[in-house]
């Protein structure tokens, strides 16, 4: 260990406390002590590893994967369609979830030297943490250098559906009983990726989107093609369509996964539905309304605005940031390297480059997949950018037509006429996924797209794609 101010603590107060113990908390809480004396704890109100283990990322694509994988054989000449079997899928996706049980991941943490503290963390003072306990017992914590704030995000709940006891994402991907009909309301991600599995799993599917379209931050084309795999599933999309009232008969929290009381009734302009059970996919808030952001002088505008003193840093979904788990564990990476060498005094690791967070990744894991990075078109154009666009056919390529006999979908390049240099790029198609990272690389590196066509491709591979793309540009633009 280097640096000056450094002084041994074992045993006395932590370094850093970091509240919520989610991917992001332990990963701030990592890369902040690793190779150094410094010391971290991870409060934990619930289980150690967060929503994204247990009830978000890893149970919904433990689901949908022999989902997809199904999918695809109905679409391959020459082998039968596997049969899904319930049972044993929702097995599959308590092994991904340990059983809810998260005494790996304290393993883990205690590994890597950082103490879990059960409870939960609320600010009492500057760089002081209460922690409440189960039974009600509280322990007052001191962090010596800073507080993180790493609580995750909460479901937003509307008002016509907050007496009805709906399903939230929790429900969905927990799911213990299939409800016969169900509605679900919006059409973000977590609406279709789960409208997706439930549809699978035979419920009949009813999505109730405000909007004009699902995925409204997606490229147009791309939420057009993951709407007709979705309707080609049997799942029924009404849009611009709100609820005005909602009824139930008997509603009550019977269990995360079980359908929660008797049919519910909902006025829309389309007519009366009648639902077993209601998933409510309206968007997510960050946690910031039970962390005592009072009693040291702030309000949730502060923290998501970047008001925060020296001693208190937000990270992941409660920081405002993109909800996303890879992000958030991006930012807790190159936050906690940061703290660790302020205060050892180690060499301070390479800043990120400008605007990185304009080249943020997701993938929708639907059928088709959508696979995105960076701005879209409108995006792009709202921001100020002069672009030019390139769109092709998914299976435009020999690669990435092999994938399936219907390798519908379609891709897209944002290109700044200026610097010539990718601003976004879109993939929709089958095993999109894994095509978007090369795109990221790109606007990070802010490679010419002159450059790109030099990166050559294997054949047959979906990869290909990006030939067709880069031959769709202005020729000077190649
Ligand atoms: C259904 C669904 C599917 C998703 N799928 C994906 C995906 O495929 N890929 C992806 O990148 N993202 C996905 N996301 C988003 C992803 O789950 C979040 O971005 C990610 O979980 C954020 O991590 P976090 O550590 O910031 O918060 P969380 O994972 O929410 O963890 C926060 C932790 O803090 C604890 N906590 C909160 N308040 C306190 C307190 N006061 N004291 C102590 N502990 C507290 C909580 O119990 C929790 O364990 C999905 C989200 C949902 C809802
Ligand atoms: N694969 C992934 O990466 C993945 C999967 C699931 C969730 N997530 C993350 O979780 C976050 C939350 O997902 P989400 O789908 O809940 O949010 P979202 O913001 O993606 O979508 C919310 C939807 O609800 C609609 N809506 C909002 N208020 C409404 C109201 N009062 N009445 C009717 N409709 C309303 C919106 O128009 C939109 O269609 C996302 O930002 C996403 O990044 C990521």
């Amino acid at each position: 260990m280097s640096g000056a101010d450094m002084d041994s603590n074992h045993g006395g107060d932590p370094d850093l406390i970091v509240i919520g113990g989610g991917p992001v908390g332990e990963n701030i809480a990592q890369y902040a002590t690793e190779d150094s004396d410094l010391t971290a704890m991870l409060v934990e109100a619930e289980l150690v590893g967060g929503e994204c283990s247990y009830w978000a990322c890893m149970p919904s694509k433990a689901l949908l994967r022999p989902i997809e994988v199904r999918a695809a054989a109905a679409h391959l000449e020459g082998i039968t369609t596997p049969e899904l079997d319930t049972e044993a899928l929702l097995a599959r996706r308590d092994v991904w979830v340990s059983h809810y049980d998260d005494s790996g991941q304290v393993e883990w943490a205690e590994g890597a030297g950082i103490t879990v503290v059960r409870g939960h963390g609320r600010l009492t003072g500057e760089r002081q943490v209460t922690v409440t306990s189960g039974d009600g017992a509280t322990t007052v914590l001191t962090a010596r250098r800073a507080v993180v704030i790493a609580t995750g995000s909460e479901a937003v709940i509307p008002a016509p559906y907050r007496d009805i006891h709906p399903w939230i994402s929790r429900d969905a991907t927990g799911v213990r009983q299939i409800p016969g009909r169900l509605v679900i309301v919006g059409g973000g991600v977590v609406a279709c990726e789960a409208a997706t599995w439930l549809r699978a799993l035979g419920s009949e599917v009813t999505m109730l989107v405000r909007g004009d379209r699902i995925l409204s931050g997606v490229e147009p084309a791309a939420a057009a093609a993951v709407r007709s795999g979705l309707e080609a599933s049997g799942v029924r999309i009404l849009t611009g369509c709100e609820a005005s009232e909602v009824a139930r008969t008997d509603a009550a929290d019977t269990g995360v996964g079980l359908v929660h009381g008797g049919e519910v009734h909902l006025t829309t302009p389309a007519g009366e539905l009648v639902a077993d059970e209601v998933l409510v996919a309206t968007g997510r808030r960050p946690r910031l309304d039970d962390v005592g952001l009072d009693q040291v002088g702030l309000e949730a505008a502060d923290v998501l605005d970047g008001r925060t003193p020296d001693w208190l840093v937000a990270v992941g979904d409660a920081s405002g940031e993109a909800p996303l788990t890879h992000w958030g564990k991006y930012r807790a990476r190159v936050i906690g390297e940061q703290l660790r060498a302020s205060w050892t005094g180690q060499p301070a690791p390479q800043a990120p480059p400008a605007g990185i967070d304009r080249a943020v990744p997701q993938v929708i894991f639907t059928d088709p997949q959508v696979a995105a990075v960076g701005l879209t078109e409108v995006q792009a154009t709202d921001a100020g950018h002069d672009v030019v666009t390139a769109t092709v056919p998914f299976n435009s390529a020999g690669g990435s037509a092999l994938l399936r006999d219907d390798a519908d979908g379609v891709a897209t390049l944002v290109v700044d006429t200026g610097t010539r240099t990718l601003l976004g790029a879109t993939f929709a198609g089958p095993e999109a996924a894994e095509l978007v990272h090369a795109a990221t690389i790109a606007i990070v590196g802010e490679v010419p797209v002159a450059l790109l066509r030099h990166a050559v491709p294997s054949y047959p591979t979906a990869s290909e794609l990006w030939l067709r793309l880069l031959e769709e540009l202005p020729r000077d633009y190649r």
